[in-house]
Formats: C-alpha cells, sequence, structure tokens
C-alpha cells in the first residue's frame, strides 16, 4: 500500500529528529514540509505566535480541535508546566494514529491526551467524561466552518471561564469568516488579531485571540 504523505512526515522524524526532544521534532516536521511536501501544520512562522501566547498565558487546561499529524500538540506541549494537559481531538483515525506516534516519539506523552472522534460529540463529554472543569486555553486548527460551532459548544457547556483564551489558526487563509464576524460582535470577548503567513508561503493569514470575559 502506498505511503501517505503524513506517513512520510512521521517516518522522516522518526528517522532524523532526536527522540524525546520535542524542538527537534518540531524543526524536523518544519525542515520536511518546506522542502519536501508542503502540509497544513500551524509551521513555524504561526509556532512563534502560539509559543509568546501559550507563556503569557500559562494554561494548565488545555484543548486542541484537529490534531492531524501532532505538529501543534508537540509545539505545545512542549511548553507546558509538569502539571499541565493538552486534550486533542481528532477524528480521523488515520491521522490519530500518525499523531500518537509523534506525540509519543517526542516524549511529551504524559501531558498530551488524543481523544479520537469529532468534536461535536467529544465536547459535551470533557467535564463529565474527561473531568475537565473550565479550560484556559483553546487551539482552533480543524475545518473552518466548524470553529463556530464548536465555539458556541464550549460555551453552552460551560467550559470557558473569566480569562480563557481561544487561539484559532488560518482567519485569513482559509478563513473563517462566521467565526470572526461573531467573536469580534461579541461584547463578552476581547480580540486580538496576529497578522502573519500560511505556514510554509508567502501567502498572507492571521491567528486571532480571543480572551473569554466571562
Ligand atoms: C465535521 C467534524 C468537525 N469536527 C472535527 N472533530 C475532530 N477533528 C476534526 C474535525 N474536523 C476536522 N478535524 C480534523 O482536523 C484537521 C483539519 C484541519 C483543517 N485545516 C485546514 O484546512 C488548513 C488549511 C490550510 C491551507 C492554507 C492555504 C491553502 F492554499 C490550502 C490550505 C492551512 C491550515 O493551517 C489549515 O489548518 C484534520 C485534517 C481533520 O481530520
Ligand atoms: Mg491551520
Amino acid at each position: 500500500m502506498a505511503q501517505s504523505k503524513e506517513e512520510r512526515i512521521l517516518n522522516f522524524v522518526l528517522q532524523n529528529a532526536i527522540k524525546g526532544d520535542p524542538q527537534s521534532v518540531v524543526d524536523t516536521i518544519d525542515k520536511y514540509c518546506s522542502q519536501k511536501e508542503w502540509a497544513m501544520n500551524v509551521g513555524d512562522e504561526k509556532g512563534l505566535i502560539l509559543d509568546k501566547i501559550l507563556e503569557e498565558t500559562k494554561p494548565s487546561a488545555l484543548l486542541e480541535l484537529g490534531t492531524y499529524c501532532g505538529y501543534s500538540a508537540v509545539r505545545i506541549a512542549r511548553l507546558l508546566k509538569p502539571s499541565a494537559c493538552l486534550l486533542t481531538i481528532e477524528f480521523n483515525p488515520d491521522f490519530a494514529a500518525i499523531a500518537k506516534q509523534m506525540i509519543e516519539f517526542a516524549g511529551v506523552q504524559d501531558k498530551v491526551k488524543i481523544l479520537e472522534g469529532p468534536s461535536e460529540t467529544i465536547i459535551p463529554q470533557l467535564k463529565k467524561k474527561h473531568e475537565v472543569d473550565t479550560l484556559d486555553f483553546v487551539f482552533l486548527d480543524h475545518w473552518k466552518d466548524r470553529y463556530l460551532p464548536d465555539t458556541i459548544l464550549l460555551l453552552e457547556h460551560g467550559l470557558l471561564r473569566k480569562g480563557s483564551v481561544i487561539l484559532a489558526d488560518n482567519v485569513v487563509c482559509p478563513g473563517a469568516p462566521d467565526f470572526i464576524k461573531y467573536i469580534r460582535n461579541n461584547n463578552s470577548f476581547e480580540c486580538t488579531n496576529y497578522p502573519s503567513h500560511v505556514e510554509y508561503m508567502k501567502v498572507k493569514d492571521a491567528m486571532e485571540k480571543a480572551v473569554f470575559l466571562g
């Protein structure tokens, strides 16, 4: 069976990165995806914005929507304090399997839990089944037309508290216009836009940070 692009990315990491070193895993994926095959990881340029916001927020309870190959899960986990935990939701079983291996190779498996399934099913289960109280940080990077419905779901299930940070990738390209319209017009959120570029390209993109005001 021919290898998928995602399998090729994982194999390149297994053969070229340093086991147990999350920074080397992040750098190796960026090297492969900028030189060999483009892939929709948040990447190095937007990754630095993500890093900075994480260092400012110092979150303990984190949620990511759209694990894909696990690039941002490793990137986020490498900055977390020992007691912090990232829950990352991925509904494609092949990608979830690749991300699991990526996360374990990076040595961050103690801080990351992959929840396999659709976000709309798993989000309502977070409090009872996954012992979440409220989330300090949410990274949106799944299908762009799901950012808004899933944000509303988080609110409906009482998963955000005063100060919770939502960070959304790709609000320019591919774009998430309904999410942006909603969040910027909702007085319960304080929004900041971070202009950048699509990973590994010169195309304009941006990330949006929305702090929930309670
Ligand atoms: C319906 C179920 C919803 N619930 C769900 N529940 C769980 N998991 C879900 C759900 N919906 C989706 N996922 C998973 O998340 C991932 C999907 C990620 C999607 N990301 C993009 O489309 C993108 C495109 C570009 C781009 C830029 C420029 C271009 F020219 C081309 C492409 C750049 C970027 O940075 C991008 O993140 C993964 C593939 C998919 O299985
Ligand atoms: Mg993205």
